[in-house]
């Protein structure tokens, strides 16, 4: 018997000793630990031969630890409901996936398998509530499968649409710009989506395979609450993360070149770090940031401004710590701190306002934010340089803050070298 088939044994030999009809406590959970056969064994080539939904693939930046969330126990679709249901489970330290889209709508689940793998080491988390049948529990995990191994993507990419031509672009930044510099805001992040279609179908999970290995320093994620529409990305931007009080972000915004040429990164390194355009579009986010976080912080700290290199562009950045009041949770913190000026604008209910009315889409998942939390901590990040499948329509989705300074064909070029780092996951 493989690996696979032993795992599901000994989970469904935890669930037939497991009494449904005892109500006293609300929500069990049963874990496992073991080595899978293979060292190469992946949890996301794991999920790749998974076909129960939701699911989500989590890798946070800095953190060698790779999470895959599978199926739900529950699900909540108000902010302020999943913080509760935490809360009201004080002693079991229970985690939730999830986020807010862009526009501000809460998907959290609690999910029936989490598997963490550190290393050669998995731990899975079978989570059962008083509410599961024991039959739907055991068809849950008669559909587990095995792992798929992870391909190499290869395919060539039609354009089909972009939401902006160069020209629309341009008019449209020159319209933020008469807003702001009539005063209605100081900032606001546009953004493009361009529609390819392929000539091979792609897979989700060898895309994301290919983004590990393409962007470095990057959190990896996959969100897919349906098979018809995967959204997954490469994201180097996180909102927050969270130990207990301890919160710490990061003001990322002001954009560079870079490449595979250390001359010529170095040089736009330079620039980048005294450009007052730059500059200023990254204060504006730090002002953002401290604002909203002052409301329910003991205090702030502000480190300098650095630069940060990704494989395509590189970013202005300042890290932001906080320590904050007892009583602020994830619920206080995702929706005081979403969207930051880094996707949206400040002051953010007249960038939002800008961005609903005149951004000829809806972003949804894009530039959301996704991650998972629990009482004790949690870790979201923005999920920009982002693509979202649907059938064999690929969107890709990317977007550049605009400021006084801000020149239009610029930020054509920036938004165009970040939908070629992307498109840098879909080599011919
Ligand atoms: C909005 C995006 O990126 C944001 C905009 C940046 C900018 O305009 O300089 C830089 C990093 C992010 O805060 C995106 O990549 O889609
Ligand atoms: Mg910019």
């Amino acid at each position: 018997m493989d690996c696979w088939q032993q795992i599901k044994q000994q989970l469904r030999q935890r669930l037939n000793a497991h009494d449904f009809s005892a109500q006293n406590s609300a929500i069990s959970q049963y874990q496992l630990e073991f080595t899978p056969d293979s060292a190469s064994d992946d949890v996301l080539a794991w999920l790749k031969g998974q076909c129960c939904y939701p699911q989500f693939f989590w890798q946070a930046r800095e953190s060698a630890t790779q999470c895959v969330a599978l199926g739900q126990v529950n699900y909540f679709t108000e902010l302020a409901a999943a913080q509760a249901f935490l809360t009201a489970y004080p002693m079991q330290q229970l985690q939730l996936v999830g986020g807010l889209t862009f526009e501000g709508e809460a998907h959290f689940y609690l999910p029936r398998l989490w598997l963490e793998q550190r290393a050669q080491t998995w731990r899975i988390t079978l989570t059962l509530s008083a509410d599961d049948q024991q039959s739907a529990v055991e068809a849950f995990l008669q559909g587990l499968s095995p792992p798929l191994p992870l391909k190499q993507v290869q395919t060539t990419l039609r354009l089909e649409t972009q939401n902006y031509s160069e020209n629309e672009w341009q008019a449209l930044v020159g319209e933020a710009l008469a807003q702001i510099e009539q005063g209605h805001f100081t900032k606001v992040v546009l953004a493009q989506k361009k529609t390819y279609r392929s000539d091979t179908a792609v897979n989700p999970y060898d895309l994301v395979a290919q983004a590990r290995v393409q962007h470095a320093d990057c959190y990896y994620f996959l969100w897919a609450q349906t098979p018809e529409q995967v959204f997954l990305g490469a994201s180097p931007e996180r909102l927050y993360q969270r130990d207990r009080q301890r919160l710490i972000t990061e003001a990322l915004a002001g954009t560079a070149v870079s490449s595979d040429d250390p001359q010529q990164t170095e040089q736009q390194q330079q620039w980048l770090l005294q450009d007052r355009k730059n500059i200023h579009e990254n204060r504006l986010v730090v002002e953002d940031i401290c604002a909203k976080l002052a409301n329910f912080s003991q205090h702030l700290d502000i480190e300098s401004l650095t630069s940060r290199k990704l494989s395509y562009v590189q970013h202005l950045v300042r890290k932001i710590a906080a320590k904050l009041y007892p009583d602020a949770d994830d619920s206080t913190c995702l929706s005081a701190i979403h969207p930051s000026a880094a996707v949206g604008g400040l002051p953010d209910r007249a960038a939002l306002n800008f961005i609903a009315t005149r951004q000829n889409f809806r972003r949804e998942w894009y530039a959301g934010t996704l991650g998972v939390m629990s009482l004790a901590n949690s870790e979201f990040c923005v999920a920009i340089r982002s693509t979202l499948l649907n059938q064999d329509k690929i969107m890709i989705f990317t977007g550049a803050g605009i400021v006084a300074g801000s020149v239009p064909l610029l930020e054509w070029q920036e938004i165009e070298r970040k939908a070629a780092g992307i498109l840098l996951l879909f080599p011919a």
